[in-house]
Order: structure tokens, then sequence, then C-alpha cells
């Protein structure tokens, strides 16, 4: 069901996807903290985000044509491929589109309290590909933050057994504490405020490891002109 908080703007003949919040949040979803002592950088993980079935049905949008990108930052040091989705993704699985807006706005409303009615989002939907083989070195994405995003979300889509390493760190949540990480399964999510919480994952050493990314961005990124409207 598509909630009427969520409704798209038509730009000027633009097909930005942007969004604008109209109206309370959605009931939070059941989630495990991954607790800190600032509010901002709470980390919420949601188990079974997506069902196996809808795992199978993103992974097969890869046979859509996707557009390939790099609009990571030059100093971001990162080894993956990384494929657009917003639209493709809105059009075929319009469900789990919207499971991604309704999480991040129930989510925020019950961690970090930043999104108000009347603020406009900017979706980067990513399929992101971590293979060694094909990188012919091991995966990785060093410690960052991803700049304007309120809330960013990963969604393991790979079963653990297809590689090797890739577990999800948090910088510590209290000072002087140890990194927070989450070991996700398929079809496991991620949710946390990119922009303030910084986060990387341990290097892929074999395999092959996917996800699904969503920046929910106040603002565009180098590339979202050219890649995306
Ligand atoms: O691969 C991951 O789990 C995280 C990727 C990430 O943080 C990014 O692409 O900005
Ligand atoms: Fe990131």
């Amino acid at each position: 069901m598509v909630r009427s908080w969520w409704p798209f703007l038509s730009g000027d003949g633009a097909d930005c996807d942007v969004v604008e919040v109209e109206s309370a949040p959605p009931p939070a979803p059941g989630f495990e903290l991954l607790g800190a002592q600032a509010q901002e950088l709470q980390v919420a993980l949601v188990r079974g985000f997506l069902s196996p079935q809808e795992v199978q049905h993103v992974i097969d949008m890869q046979e859509f044509s996707l557009k390939e990108i790099d609009d990571r930052d030059d100093d971001l040091v990162y080894k993956h491929e990384v494929w657009r989705m917003e639209h493709e993704l809105k059009e075929a699985l319009p469900h789990i589109y919207q499971r991604l807006m309704d999480h991040s706005r129930a989510l925020d409303a019950e961690l970090w309290q930043q999104i108000e009615i009347g603020d406009r989002f900017f979706p980067e939907i990513e399929y992101i590909v971590y293979d060694v083989s094909s990188l012919g070195e091991a995966g990785k994405i060093e410690p960052h933050r991803d700049n304007q995003s309120q809330v960013t979300v990963v969604v393991l889509l790979s079963q653990r057994k297809e590689f090797q390493g890739g577990v999800n760190h948090f910088e510590p949540g209290y000072e002087g504490g140890a990194s927070r990480q989450a070991k996700l399964n398929s079809g496991d999510a991620v949710f946390f405020f990119g922009d303030q919480c910084e986060h990387w994952i341990t290097p892929v050493t074999a395999g092959r490891r996917t996800i699904l990314q969503m920046e929910l961005s106040r603002g565009w990124h180098r590339s979202f002109l050219e890649c995306c409207c």
C-alpha cells in the first residue's frame, strides 16, 4: 500500500526522484538497537526486512539495464561496483520502495527525530556488488559518512555463505568503546543516520557480496543530475 505521507513530486518535466513528507510517521517496525550515547549514532537492525522471495526479485532486477555509476568522493577508499536503481525499483517493486521509505520515516521518528513535515528528500537507491574475482582483489569500503544522507539503509542480498568478511561496522556508541558490528543475514537491513554515523565494512576476502542501499539524501550528489533526472 502506498501511503499518503510520501507522495511524489513531479518537477518541471524532470523525472528526479523527489519525495516530500506530508504527514505523521507510520508505526516503527520491530528492530534491534545498536545503542549509543548520542542519539544520532543509534543504529537499528531490522531482521527479515525482505523475504527470501523479495531478495530474489531485487537480484533479478540487475537483469534490467541498470546504470553503473561512480559517484563516491575522491578521497574515499572503496572497491566495489555500483548500479543506480531508484526509478527502476519504484517501477518494478513499488512495495519494496515504499517499505524503504516507511521504515526510514518510522525509525527516524523513533531514534533520530530529524525528519519534519514539509522536508524534501532525494532517494538514491543502489545495487552494490563486491565481487572478489571480478575486482581481482578484496572488496572494501573504508570508514566514511554518507554526505547529506538523513537515513541510510543497507540490505544484504547475498547469502552469508556466498562470501567471507563484509561485516558492517559502525563507530563506537560510547567513549572508549569498540566499534559496533551488525552481522546481517540475507534480507536483513541496518538503518542509520548516514551523514553522522561513521561506518565501513570489513574487507570481502572471498566470494561475492551484494547489497541494496538507499541514502535518503537532503541534497544532490555530484552525479545526480547526469545520472538520475
Ligand atoms: O557495503 C556496505 O554495507 C556499505 C556501503 C556503504 O557504506 C556505501 O556505499 O556508502
Ligand atoms: Fe556509506
